[in-house]
């Protein structure tokens, strides 16, 4: 969020084409992790009796998680709107903005184009899901997450193209509805841009419970609505009542005219910003989906708060840093990174150190009956400094904070090991055994 109070005595417009709160509030992250957190309940019921508890899990009531989800999310964007509507300082336009020319833009508002001209223009725009040819082309119908989790009923087999973030994490929500699963990724491996060890072993744990096609592009798609035939390149055919595409996301940068005001961009589309987030064109901003090298809400916004403070300030303009940026994916078991894989280490010549420890080493992985997870860290043989840290387990999401901090803050694995205090018997003793592992 870049406009707040401290922008009152400016006249500001804000332009969406779509519902406030963006991707993460009504599409992305926020509706996918409450549909997660509702899918490893599920699980957790069945899955009770390896700890000797009786229970049976009877389902799930879709149509209901699905209202409880978005009545809470629709309500808070709606908010959002309200909020700025009201405010004396701000002008809201519902509709899509093209620019004109330099500091100027028209914006379509259904039946009527208002233009705007502004000192300072901040684009914001973010991306949308990229839909292959195949898919496109075909006239058959299909979701992406802009769509599916907001479906009326779950599929009876969902096939998923794309084996990223995104199929990993709704595959699990639709699992737990009830659909049985099948995803085609044309790598070899689910998550294939994590670390090696984290993305066989997340391959092969999916491959216990999900059909998965790897090393596949899809030819065609055939069939009928409900009836779709997913034609892979090696003659394979994938029956499906649903298509979920997940094969990444294009940022919005093609419906701005972006020529007619001097913003450049990369070829994948991104526009192209300095360190202080400024595009080439004076006076305009850009964070975000639209311009990051890194498409994560926590990325937009921190680049929000620069671009926030460069507005005001521009005779002491903030640098975004992109040093230390950690992710996770909710997926099952979640997975958590920060910094260099150990093939980009081996790649960089790098002299490096690594240090495991699973979670069935430790005694709280013992009471989670945990036979999978683990802490992976590497660090520079010279500098003991940390290079990278993977988790793939039980609580992954926040564990990796510690490691996050370590790195950020420039602490070395030794002190990190032995300086603070680790609770025991709690989970974060698979980082520090890692730790000392290294
Ligand atoms: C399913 C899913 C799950 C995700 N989960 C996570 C997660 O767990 N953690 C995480 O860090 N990230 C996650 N992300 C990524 C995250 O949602 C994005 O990185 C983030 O929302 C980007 O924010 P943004 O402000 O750049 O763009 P957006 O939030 O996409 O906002 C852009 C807005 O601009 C509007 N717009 C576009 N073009 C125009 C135009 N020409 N005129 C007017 N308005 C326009 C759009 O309608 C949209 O409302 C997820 C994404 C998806 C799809
Ligand atoms: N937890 C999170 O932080 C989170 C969750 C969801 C999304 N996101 C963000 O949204 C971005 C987009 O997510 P995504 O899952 O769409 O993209 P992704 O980049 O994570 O994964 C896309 C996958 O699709 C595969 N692919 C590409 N073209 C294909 C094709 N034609 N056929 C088969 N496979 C193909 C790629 O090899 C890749 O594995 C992510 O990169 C991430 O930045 C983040």
């Amino acid at each position: 969020m870049v406009v707040d109070s401290s922008f009152a005595d400016l006249d500001v417009a804000i332009v969406a084409d779509g519902p406030f709160g963006g991707t993460c509030l009504n599409f992305g992250c926020i509706p996918s992790k409450m549909l997660g957190y509702t899918a490893d309940v599920a699980r957790t019921v069945g899955g009770a009796a390896q700890y000797g508890v009786e229970a049976s899990l009877r389902g799930m009531r879709w149509r209901q998680v699905r209202d409880r989800v978005f009545s809470r999310l629709d309500a808070e964007s709606a908010e959002g709107r309200e909020g700025r509507e009201k405010s004396d300082f701000i002008t809201v336009y519902d509709g899509h903005a093209r620019f004109t020319g330099p500091k100027r833009l028209q914006v379509e508002q259904g039946e009527t184009s208002v233009a705007i001209e502004a000192e300072q223009i901040v684009l914001a725009t973010g991306a949308r899901p990229t839909v292959p040819p195949q898919v496109a082309d075909s006239g058959l119908p299909f979701e992406t997450s802009d769509t599916i989790m907001r479906i009326d009923q779950p599929p009876r087999r969902l096939a998923v193209l794309g084996g990223g973030y995104i199929a990993v994490e709704l595959a699990e929500v639709f699992a737990a509805a009830g659909s049985e699963i099948v995803i085609v990724e044309q790598a070899e491996e689910l998550l294939g841009t994590q670390d090696e060890s984290v993305s066989e072993a997340f391959t092969e744990l999916a491959g216990r419970r999900f059909e998965l096609q790897l090393g596949r592009e899809l030819t065609r798609l055939e069939g009928s609505a409900g009836e779709l035939r997913l034609v892979l390149d090696d003659g394979t055919v994938v029956e499906a009542d649903m298509l979920l595409v997940a094969v990444g996301r294009t940022p919005n940068s093609d419906g701005l005219d972006l020529a007619k005001s001097g913003i450049e961009t990369f070829d994948d589309g991104r526009v192209v910003v300095d360190d202080y987030q400024r595009t080439e064109a004076d006076g305009v901003f850009a964070l975000g989906d639209i311009c990051s090298p890194y498409q994560l809400k926590h990325v937009a916004n921190r680049e929000a708060e620069v671009v926030a403070h460069n507005l005001r300030h521009p005779d002491e303009l903030r640098a975004t840093s992109h040093d230390v940026v950690p992710a996770a994916v909710f997926s099952n078991p979640q997975i958590a990174f920060v910094g260099a894989t150990e093939q980009d280490c081996r790649d960089a010549g790098r002299d490096y150190a690594v240090g495991t420890t699973r979670y069935a080493d430790v005694a709280y992985g013992w009471a989670l009956e945990d036979t999978d997870g683990f802490c992976k860290i590497l660090a520079d043989r010279d500098t003991g400094l940390l290079l990278g840290a993977h988790l793939m387990g039980s609580q992954a999401l926040t564990l990796i904070q510690p490691l996050v901090l370590a790195m950020t803050l420039g602490i070395d694995a030794k002190t990190l090991a032995q300086q603070p205090y680790w609770i025991h018997p709690a989970l974060s003793e698979v980082i520090s055994n890692a730790l000392r592992a290294l």
